[in-house]
């Protein structure tokens, strides 16, 4: 299969060339005036929804200001998934050296995918839909932030959804007549099908994540559009941006500093950087933030609002004194628990023919391209040991068809920075083997560990510090364990036996000195391969005045300063039993109707967020 990768890989670079030699084409971007009503910093899922429904307000002028380009369909291919962290999309942070996790990885240090461009994430994601767990926003709630339950969210979770999914039309558990489709994508590989009757016959019922329970095994939802990657940009943004002249969107412009007046502690505009100029701008409301959960919090500590003695080390003024970066925290996930199978013609891409032909099927919306990154099916698992309320799950077992070579080394290992010693011993024996592979990849829902965000200098352009944290706390290796032994047991129901799936017997080399029949060579594994779920919430957490961690108040704004908020994933105050996609949509509709409230109900400024 590398031939064909290596097309689909230059297909990439065609789609980035184009962007990078007609910046602006098809993009609609329009030059900024001096002063807005809001200004929103970041395109991804949420900073697009807001676009949208602050838009609709045809009095209020809004400016989109994002970092990255803007978006290409021959990167929208969803199987190309796995390269997009090598493209221009990513930030590409790179954690600090971990010393209870990545040993695995180049200098022990994990990369950190994040999306940069019109999209934000969604432009290298993975496309999987899913709204976690009720319990998970009764959790908000209950560290009092009211307007935050389940009762509450679930009904932005719908507005912004379209579904089409089949076997699921008169679901009330889906949106129908929303911006963001939702789809099953039109092609399944039979491994796949094996493995869910494979989980049924391990006792996970086969149900709807997103519907009324959520333990148990489907194939995926995606946010595909008849196949295709749909970004939030794509969904929310581009079919209105003709329709409504007050919604400026300019890409290429990184925001540098937020402006706040140190006597009356307001917000009134930011300074952001366009091809080698700088610029200022106005807003008379508001400035909102939804730049990632990386980027806002180091926007927000250049902007002096973080913990004092932080700012002070690096003489910047302090405008508030907020724990920003310090509720960081990040999901793993296990990518190293490969199985072997006795057969070959299982995998998405292994007839030659075959792959030829599914770029035909592709611009119908059909075939093995449209599977983002190789992922097919999930379960959500409540391990034996867990502290999650009955029904939340604590794990995900994510089935794809493949395993770290089947993009032929030059995605993912490159994109996790995959030690090449691991590779070569471990790996790169299964490039010639003819044996079809599948891999259970292995998610922690709710770590324990806590990691945080630092500044590494005041330069806006130099990354953060950031130091994941991963298995700090044991507890979470001995779950990511129990995980593994659960997907190891399906591997092993009736169903799989047919293909005679061993896990791959090469031991890690650095875990040598044990037996893999024993739990210490998988702790050992697990510290190992483990990297991000790409799941990193809560830099910038909710929470009420008067808690310690909170940075933002239950209304997004933030504590101490007036006009300026936060309404993406960095809020998040607790985990959740899923990737945060759906969740940063629903935190841009329900950001959309708290401004709205405040503002059109008076013409007057909302009044001030607690001070401390
Ligand atoms: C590789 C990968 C795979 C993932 N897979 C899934 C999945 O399958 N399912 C799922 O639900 N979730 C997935 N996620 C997570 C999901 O995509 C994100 O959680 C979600 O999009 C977060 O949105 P956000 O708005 O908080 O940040 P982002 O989407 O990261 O958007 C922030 C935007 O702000 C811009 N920005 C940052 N700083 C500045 C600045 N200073 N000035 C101007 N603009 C700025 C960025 O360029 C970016 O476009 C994945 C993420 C990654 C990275």
């Amino acid at each position: 299969a590398n031939g064909f990768f290596l097309l689909l890989k230059t297909l990439a670079h065609a789609g980035r060339y184009i962007n990078e030699h007609y910046p602006d084409e098809g993009i609609n971007y329009r030059q900024s005036v001096p002063e807005y009503d809001f200004i929103i910093v970041g395109a991804g899922a949420a900073g697009c929804v807001l676009a949208n429904r602050l838009s609709e307000n045809p009095q209020w002028k809004i400016l989109l200001l994002e970092a990255g380009p803007g978006e290409n369909d021959l990167q929208n291919i969803p199987l190309l998934t796995t390269f997009l962290q090598n493209s221009q999309y990513n930030w590409a942070d790179i954690a600090e050296a971990q010393n209870t996790s990545c040993y695995g990885m180049i200098d022990q240090r994990c990369s950190l995918p994040h999306g940069k461009g019109l999209g934000g994430s969604t432009l290298i994601d993975y496309m999987l839909y899913g709204r976690g767990n009720p319990a998970d926003y009764d959790r908000w709630a209950a560290q009092g932030n009211p307007g935050w339950s389940h009762a509450d969210l679930f009904p932005y979770f719908l507005k912004s959804e379209r579904a089409e999914l089949r076997g699921l039309e008169n679901s009330t558990y889906h949106g129908k007549s929303g911006e963001l489709h939702v789809e099953f994508p039109t092609f399944r590989t039979n491994l796949a099908r094996t493995f869910v009757n494979g989980a049924r016959e391990a006792g996970h019922r086969k149900l709807d994540y997103n519907g009324k329970s959520q333990l148990g095994v489907s194939y995926v939802q995606t946010t595909g559009l008849r196949g295709m990657r749909q970004t939030a940009y794509r969904a929310f943004v581009e079919p209105v941006l003709y329709k409504r002249p007050n919604l400026h969107v300019q890409p290429y412009s990184q925001v540098l500093k937020v402006l706040i007046n140190p006597d009356t502690q307001t917000a009134y505009g930011v300074t952001y950087t366009r091809h080698f100029r700088n610029y200022e701008v106005r807003a008379r409301k508001e400035v909102i933030v939804t730049a990632g959960n990386i980027n806002t919090a180091q926007l927000l500590l250049l902007s002096g609002i973080g913990p004092r003695e932080h700012l002070q080390n690096f003489n910047l003024p302090l405008v508030s004194n907020l724990p920003v970066g310090q509720s960081f925290v990040d999901s793993p996930v296990f990518n190293g628990l490969t199985f072997v199978l006795n057969e070959t013609g299982q995998a998405l891409l292994t007839d030659s023919r075959f792959q030829l032909r599914s770029l035909g099927d592709y611009f119908r919306g059909e075939g093995p391209l449209t599977v983002p990154g190789g992922v097919e099916a999930i379960s959500f698992v409540r391990t034996e040991n867990a502290t999650t309320e009955p029904g939340v799950p604590n794990i995900a077992i994510v089935f794809s068809t493949g395993s770290l070579v089947s993009d032929g080394g030059l995605g993912l290992r490159k994109g996790k920075r995959i030690k090449t010693a691991i590779y070569n011993k471990v790996y790169r024996p299964l490039e010639t083997l003819r044996n079809d592979q599948w891999t259970a990849s292995v998610v922690l829902l709710h770590p324990e560990s806590r990691g945080h965000l630092k500044l590494r200098s005041i330069n806006p352009y130099s990354a953060l510090k950031i130091y994941p944290g991963y298995f700090g706390a044991d507890r979470d290796v001995e779950t990511m364990l129990e995980g593994i032994k659960e997907a190891v047991r399906i591997s092993k129901s009736p169903a799989m036996r047919r293909y005679d799936a061993r896990v791959l017997g090469i031991p890690l080399p650095n875990c040598e000195q044990w037996d893999q029949r024993e739990d210490e060579y998988w702790r050992c594994a697990i510290r190992t391969l483990s990297s991000t779920a790409y799941q990193q919430l809560g830099s910038c957490r909710m929470g009420p005045a008067g808690d310690p961690l909170a940075v933002v108040a239950p209304d997004l704004r933030v504590h101490g300063v007036q006009g300026l908020r936060v309404a993406d994933v960095s809020v998040v105050p607790t985990t959740i039993s899923a990737q945060s996609a759906a969740i940063d949509y629903m935190i841009g509709e329900r950001a959309a109707d708290i401004i709205k409230d405040q503002w059109e109900q008076g013409s007057s400024a909302p009044t001030s967020s607690s001070d401390r």
